[in-house]
């Protein structure tokens, strides 16, 4: 069962059948680091459990055992029910209409259903009624589009059919936005301002502080004093978390909002779906960071006075909401929404990242080497490589990096995403096939589907660190429309930089510390072989 549902850092089942069968620990161990004594840090023990920790990041004992009972009893006999007595019906087979899954069970038994497991659900669909099919929902009509092309037709939306109305429902549904307090416009100088921000143009305003504060995030988490274990997304997402929050809202930002932020992050269909049983934990952790974002906001109150422009693009998104009269309490969910979007999947797909070459030695190796050798060769040291400018850091310095990060992107982005319908449209599937798809509908792009396909990349759902290599100076761009960082006008406003700072995160791992996968017997693993615990 899968919990951590991210905005679009959705872990997919194969992720976890592969690599999620043990616990693991991760053994970090500093290299020349003048600043640990090598005796005491080389027993420590990062531990992480690939399953537990990246699909139940968070929780307690307690709300634990909660879920082990319904898990246990209650679920797989109301999944039981629903198989055994639930009809599926091709409704209209008629050209030029989409067909529809059709249940005798109430609505509320699908969404159970779908939430479950999303892939496996969209692909049990897929296989039953081709790639563009309808679910009735609460009364709403949901088209799902589980074809390339389609898929992105639909990104690109030539036509204007398709409203985006995400960012909205994240701000509203998850950041607790009181409705129609931001309209379309505000939240359009919002994106572009954080597009503007993201930019290869303007990363250079953000990276030296974050480089620093990322480089020593890691050390510090290498050279701790302590044996106490921590989780894999713990270890990533503490040291990105504080790094980009720092260096974009400026040092009086509360960095100890990093657990509530993650089972926010977890939980965010939650908000969406009330009725799920840990939407509580997730309300109260959201009331508790948006408390101390407020504290803030009031701290940074002076600056927001000031004519002159920021240095912290943070400060400048608070100018921009207090401009448009957004009270206080409103701009800490807009805050929250826009961290959302920064942090969460690249907290994820970085974590992600590091599992695939833990259980790959040979991976990690020429990783290693092609990092070392870019160090030596090309910037001296690792300092300088970190205060170089950006494009230096590309293909053509990087080119396994890179085709690593882009593998992992196809292997773990959450490929799902929502548009309405605005008006009536036809959807081309081939020259035989096109649906009319309804106003007031919403459209679902399932690429997941895509990003398996066999027929697209080879042996799709396994690992290949140099699947987009081309030449040793080269690397290939993700097939379209498999991008993963969407496409057309909602295309995503931070991409640049969130290749830069997964790239950074893994070129100081790999040059500072020894890192070794083990698994909890305490054998280290030597790659992909000893991955499944033996
Ligand atoms: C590996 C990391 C990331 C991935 C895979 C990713 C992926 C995506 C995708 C697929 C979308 C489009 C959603 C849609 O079309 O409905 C999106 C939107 C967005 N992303 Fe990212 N993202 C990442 C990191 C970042 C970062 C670091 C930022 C920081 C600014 C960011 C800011 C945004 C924003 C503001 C949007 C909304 C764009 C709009 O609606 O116009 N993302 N992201």
């Amino acid at each position: 069962m899968n919990t951590d549902l991210g905005i679009v850092s959705y872990p997919g089942l194969d992720k976890q059948a592969t690599l999620a069968s043990t616990s693991w620990h991760l053994r970090v161990i500093p290299m020349g680091n003048p600043q640990c004594d090598p005796m005491s840090v080389a027993i420590k023990v990062v531990h992480f459990d690939l399953h537990a920790t990246v699909v139940h990041p968070t929780g307690n004992k307690q709300e634990n055992m909660y879920w082990v009972l319904i898990s246990a009893f209650l679920v797989p006999l109301l999944i039981f029910l629903i198989s055994k007595y639930r009809t599926f019906d091709v409704i209209v087979t008629s050209v030029g209409r989409t067909p529809n899954v059709h249940s005798y069970l109430p609505w509320p038994m699908l969404v159970v259903e779908f939430l479950w497991d999303i892939p496996a659900f969209l692909e049990r669909c897929r296989v039953r009624y081709g790639p563009v099919y309808r679910l009735r929902i609460a009364g709403q009509g949901v088209v799902i589009v589980s074809h390339a092309e389609t898929i992105k037709y639909v990104m690109k939306d030539p036509h204007k059919c398709f409203t985006n109305n995400i960012n909205t429902t994240i701000f509203e549904g998850v950041g607790g936005v009181t409705p129609y307090t931001i309209n379309s416009t505000l939240i359009n100088n919002l994106l572009s301002f954080m597009h503007k921000a993201f930019s290869n143009r303007n990363i250079h305003l953000l990276i030296p502080s974050f480089n620093q504060q990322l480089s020593a995030n890691i050390q510090s988490f290498a050279c701790r004093q302590t044996t106490d274990r921590v989780s894999l997304v713990t270890f990533v997402g503490r040291s990105l978390y504080s790094a980009l929050s720092l260096s974009f809202c400026g040092p009086l930002f509360p960095t100890d909002t990093f657990s509530e932020f993650m089972l926010v992050d977890s939980n965010t269909l939650h908000f969406l779906f009330p009725f799920w049983p840990s939407s509580q934990k997730a309300y109260r952790a959201r009331a508790s960071l948006k408390s101390k974002l407020g504290v803030f906001i009031e701290r940074v109150g002076p600056e927001l006075a000031d004519d002159g422009e920021s240095s912290y693009s943070g400060i400048e998104i608070l100018k921009i909401l207090k401009a448009a009269s957004v009270p206080p309490s409103d701009q800490q969910g807009v805050i929250l929404g826009l961290m959302l979007a920064m942090h969460a999947a690249s907290i994820r797909m970085t974590a992600w990242f590091m599992a695939y070459i833990l259980s790959d030695s040979s991976a990690m190796t020429r990783l290693r080497a092609e990092v070392d050798h870019a160090i030596e060769t090309e910037f001296g040291s690792l300092e300088s490589l970190l205060s170089a400018p950006s494009h230096r850091l590309g293909s053509h310095m990087f080119p396994l990096l890179e085709s690593a990060l882009k593998e992992v992107l196809r292997l773990s982005v959450a490929a799902i995403t929502a548009r309405e319908v605005n008006k009536d449209t036809i959807l081309t599937v081939d020259e035989h096939t096109s649906f009319v798809i309804r106003q007031g509908d919403y459209l679902v792009t399932n690429g997941y589907t895509v990003n398996f396909d066999n027929s697209i990349f080879e042996d799709a759902r396994t690992f290949r660190i140099d699947r987009f290599l081309k030449t040793s100076a080269e690397t290939v761009d993700l097939p379209d429309p498999v991008s993963s960082f969407g496409g057309g006008a909602h295309m995503c406003k931070g991409q640049d930089f969130a290749m830069y700072e997964m790239k950074v995160f893994a070129i100081t791992c790999l040059r500072l510390l020894e890192i070794e996968g083990e698994t909890a017997s305490g054998h280290i693993c030597q790659g992909a072989d000893a991955r499944c615990g033996r």
